[in-house]
């Protein structure tokens, strides 16, 4: 890529998020991520060119130099800061303004300071060297899966039902989404096949923005935002089958919808367990925390579950994730003293921000602040500020999203030739369902900003309170509508569409 022949023509949209635009790039497999600002601001950018350049470098520093080593680098690519020229930048926000989601429209890019994040594109791994079949990636925000333990919770509904299933009724109730979501990250991050399964069957039904598939670095599976219909699982049964019915002789055999789904979720269990290899070799098994890891508000019949949980492989994503957002051990209510306590310090000595490394640099030493971190306050600015630190990292691990990228292997590749270009971690999904190659990544590391906290604290009691003032109840039509191969009976027992493996 020349930055300076760089041509619009060659970049087209490819996604946003509340705070980046993503182009991918026509031909080779590479993204660039552009920051957004409010559209109030798009007169007068709200930061220097210099200050966007190094807001970018902090979030390059912040996913290379410290969540990498929470997280494992196998599943990071950090990328790097790019200079374009503002010209190609201009161009390139008119010729992607009409594909934009209206609800997004609220923030506008930033046209003004020329600096993007370049990254791999994760949904097109390898499609410089094109194979028969385009690569299936499955895009997930898991968000948080533990319920707090913390003795600062005042609400005991906080310790019993997860905030991603109280948030939905809040959200509901502020009409950000039409439906319900009845996934639930508990079920996705217990380690059990069976809770797993019924999980991202709930993401297919309800995705919002928690759930996505690329097929060759398309989206061809999403919630249609803003609209009243419900997804289409017909024409995602008519995208997956082919991957489905390849290897093991399937070719012509006939599969019903049914097995086509119940296949295509084992895959993506597979792959989000796979890292740490099967029960033996030393594999580390998340067992903390067993008997507090069921959410009340999820839909899972615990009575059902008929295969026993080892937990989590320590080597998988998931465990990976988990065990970073567990560094948020005090609750946002538990917290929040402790950022009053550096925000009083700070006003007191404003020079002290750059000391305490509030906002980066993201290097060696504020990782070392906050693994040094002792266990017990001794009242200090710098205990809290590691706190604060240490939270806003489990934040960020809340937030992210996993790229699963998966190809179909057939039984006569002996050799590795999967995923080239960004295999951080490979493996091979064997028998039924067929094999595939598989790469798992994670994105959207940024560093979460000190000023959030407040934040958080409000929307938690928000939450909280829509949940308690309506008991749980959701307005009519607020569930998803049942689809041909869910049926009624299948969303109450999940061992129906389960297959052991
Ligand atoms: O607070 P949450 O849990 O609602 O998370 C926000 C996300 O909402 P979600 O509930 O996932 O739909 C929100 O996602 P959406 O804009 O709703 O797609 C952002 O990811 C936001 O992060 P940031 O402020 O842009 O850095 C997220 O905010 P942070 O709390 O991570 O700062
Ligand atoms: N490296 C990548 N390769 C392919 N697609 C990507 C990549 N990075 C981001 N995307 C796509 O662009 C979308 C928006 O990116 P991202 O989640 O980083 O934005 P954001 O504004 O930080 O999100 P949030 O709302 O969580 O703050 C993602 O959901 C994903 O589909």
């Amino acid at each position: 890529m020349e930055l300076d022949k760089m041509d619009e023509n060659d970049w087209k949209y490819h996604g946003e998020g509340n705070k980046s635009l993503v182009v991918s790039h026509v031909q080779f497999s590479r993204v660039l991520r552009l920051l957004k600002y409010p559209a109030e601001d798009s007169e007068n950018p709200p930061q220097t060119a210099e200050q966007a350049f190094r807001q970018i470098q902090n979030i390059v520093d912040f996913s290379s130099n410290v969540m990498s080593s929470f997280l494992g680098e196998k599943f990071i690519h950090s990328g790097e800061v790019v200079k374009l020229p503002l010209e190609f930048v201009r161009q390139l926000s008119i010729k992607v303004q009409h594909q934009r989601p209206a609800w997004r429209c609220d923030k506008v890019m930033d046209i003004y300071s020329g600096c993007a994040l370049c990254l791999p594109n994760l949904t097109s791994p390898g499609l410089h060297q094109p194979t028969h079949t385009p690569p299936l990636c499955i895009e997930i925000k898991p968000k948080c899966g533990f319920l707090p333990s913390s003795k600062h919770v005042s609400k005991d509904i906080k310790t019993k039902m997860c905030r991603f299933c109280m948030h939905q009724h809040y959200k509901v109730a502020n009409g950000k989404w039409k439906r319900r979501s009845l996934y639930c990250p508990l079920d996705l991050f217990s380690g059990n096949r069976q809770r797993m399964h019924f999980a991202i069957r709930h993401l297919i039904e309800e995705p919002q923005n928690n759930f996505k598939i690329f097929k060759g670095g398309q989206c061809v599976y999403s919630s249609k935002e803003g609209s009243d219909d419900s997804v289409d699982l017909n024409c995602l049964l008519h995208h997956l089958r082919p991957y489905l019915l390849h290897g093991n002789n399937r070719i012509n055999s006939h599969m019903t919808n049914k097995a086509v789904l119940n296949d295509f979720i084992q895959v993506l269990v597979n792959a989000l367990m796979g890292g740490g290899g099967g029960g033996e070799g030393g594999v580390v098994m998340d067992r903390c925390g067993e008997g507090r890891s069921f959410c009340e508000a999820s839909v899972f019949n615990k009575e059902r579950i008929r295969h026993g949980s080892q937990g989590l492989p320590s080597e998988s994503v998931l465990f990976r994730i988990l065990q970073t957002q567990k560094l948020d051990t005090l609750d946002i209510e538990g917290l929040y003293p402790l950022y009053r306590r550096v925000e009083q310090y700070l006003h007191d000595f404003p020079k002290e921000r750059t000391c305490l490394q509030i906002d980066g640099p993201y290097n060696e030493a504020f990782l070392e602040k906050l693994q040094k971190c002792p266990t017990e306050d001794d009242g200090s600015v710098e205990y809290a500020a590691a706190k604060v630190h240490q939270y806003r990292v489990a934040m960020t691990a809340k937030d992210c999203s996993i790229m699963v990228a998966l190809l179909p292997r057939s039984e006569e590749e002996e050799d590795d030739e999967g995923l080239p270009s960004q295999r951080r971690l490979k493996d091979f999904i064997s028998s039924r369902p067929p094999a595939f190659s598989y790469s798992v990544s994670i994105l959207d590391l940024d560093p979460k900003p000190f000023e959030s906290i407040p934040f958080q604290l409000r929307l938690d009691q928000k939450i909280v309170s829509c949940y308690q003032r309506t008991g749980g109840a959701l307005p009519k039509g607020s569930l998803p509508p049942l689809q041909d191969i869910f049926t009624a009976a299948e969303r109450e027992d999940c061992t129906l569409l389960f297959h052991p493996v």
